[in-house]
């Protein structure tokens, strides 16, 4: 790694962020302490992570010769993936000549399709996951159904945040689950990955950071979903030693095999003693949010460190956290958060206003943070502190 240098000079490190959301803006922020010259880029102007970069651009990231064109302009010394929505393949190609990207470009683009990661997690490392189908059409799916049986999941292979996901109980969800899965779809219609439901005790994300000494583990988070998309989070979650140690053993595995540094949220379904993997995002991931206020280093902060080549010594856990996304429904520009005092009355609670621009339909535009003497106590802290707040568009 060459000498830590001066933003805006010849010299400078610079971090080209391909995606500028909420978990973007943390990740700029640690590189924004340590003097890297941050370069954010989304689909649309103003996103947060464009607001705490030294520059930004928008581009259509999921167009190849668009995402070249930035990165020859930018020449960044690393590249750092923040969604799954890129041009992936763009980055394959350019890192074979001498491109750096985090933790790689294969990890990119084996993670933007569910069937590149499920088949390298199932069928190449025999890791233990759902029952699952890939299917492109309707006939396909409906065979599938049967295959698999009731209820099962279906998502388009190109999707997070549970865009174009449902669960399917009996027949008569059948036909509403493929349409809302061909047009939630990042890429349009197209193929959709079946998947056994499993009836899971508790999920988890293991945060599991590559960096220049090895493998570190944060403590397990617990979460809830709705519809597919996060609603609270919160850590440690107690899990059984034996899980535990299955997990961290298929966490280290996966990450191994996708490579390089930086952090990896990976996600598991845990039923007593049996560990079933689900996915992994080889970047923080939204759920960890909540160690924002649990850990002494942030998932963020240690992104930085490990894509940056530092040493990662220790990760100290500071007692029961929680975090509760703030989803906002409607249609308009410019939000405003009413209640922010009332909000952060409490001791040990934070807030994090991320300043998207718009809302259509509904966008996680914060979240509450809150630590307390055990999990529940920190999570009715953190849902109270949402509560609180109202946002008027
Ligand atoms: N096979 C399954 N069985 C039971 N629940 C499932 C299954 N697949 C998904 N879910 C539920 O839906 C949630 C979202 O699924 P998944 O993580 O695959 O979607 P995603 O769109 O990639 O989400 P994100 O981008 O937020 O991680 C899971 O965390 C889990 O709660
Ligand atoms: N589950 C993935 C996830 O949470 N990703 C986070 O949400 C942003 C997109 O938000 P938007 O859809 O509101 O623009 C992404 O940029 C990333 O920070
Ligand atoms: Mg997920």
């Amino acid at each position: 790694m060459k000498p830590f240098g001066t933003p805006y000079s010849d010299h400078a490190v610079r971090v080209l962020l391909l995606g500028a959301g909420e978990l973007g803006k943390e990740v700029a922020i640690e590189l924004q302490r340590l003097a890297v010259e941050v370069i954010a880029v989304d689909r649309y102007a103003d996103a947060p992570a464009m607001q705490v970069a030294h520059r930004s651009h928008v581009i259509d990231m999921l167009d190849g010769a668009a995402l070249r064109a930035v990165i020859e302009q930018e020449k960044p010394d690393l590249v750092v993936p923040e969604i799954e929505a890129i041009h992936t393949p763009t980055l394959v190609e350019m890192e074979k000549d001498g491109l750096h990207v985090i933790p790689t470009a294969r990890a990119a683009w084996l993670t933007m399709d569910r069937e590149g990661i499920r088949r390298l997690a199932a069928e190449e490392l025999g890791l233990p996951t759902s029952p699952y189908r890939f299917c492109d059409t309707e006939d396909e799916y409906r065979a599938a159904a049967k295959a698999i049986g009731f209820p099962f999941v279906i998502k388009p292979v190109m999707s997070s945040s549970g865009k174009g996901q449902s669960i399917v109980r009996d027949a008569d969800g059948l036909q509403h689950a493929w349409e809302y899965a061909q047009s939630g779809g990042r890429a349009g219609k197209g193929r959709v990955i079946v998947e056994g439901f499993v009836d899971f005790d508790a999920e988890i994300t293991l945060l599991t950071v590559r960096h220049r000494d090895g493998t570190s583990f944060c403590e397990p988070i617990g979460h809830r979903q709705e519809d597919g998309d996060y609603r609270e989070s919160w850590q440690p979650q107690p899990v059984a030693a034996a899980a535990l140690a299955e997990a961290q053993r298929q966490a280290g595995a996966l990450s191994a095999a996708l490579g390089g540094w930086g952090v990896f949220g990976m996600e598991f379904f845990v039923k007593g003693d049996a560990v079933i993997f689900s996915e992994v995002s080889p970047r923080p991931h939204d759920t960890g949010l909540v160690t924002l206020i649990s850990q002494d280093l942030s998932e963020f902060a240690l992104h930085a460190r490990a894509i940056l080549g530092l040493p990662i010594p220790v990760i100290r856990q500071l007692g029961p956290s929680a975090s509760c996304a703030v989803l906002v429904e409607g249609d308009g520009r410019a939000p405003q958060y009413h209640g922010v005092a009332d909000a952060l009355a409490e001791p040990d609670t934070q807030l994090r206003i991320f300043g998207k621009p718009e809302v259509k339909g509904r966008r996680r535009m914060a979240v509450t943070l809150a630590r307390d003497a055990d999990i529940e106590a920190a999570k009715a802290k953190a849902v109270r502190a949402a509560r609180t707040l109202r946002v008027t568009l």
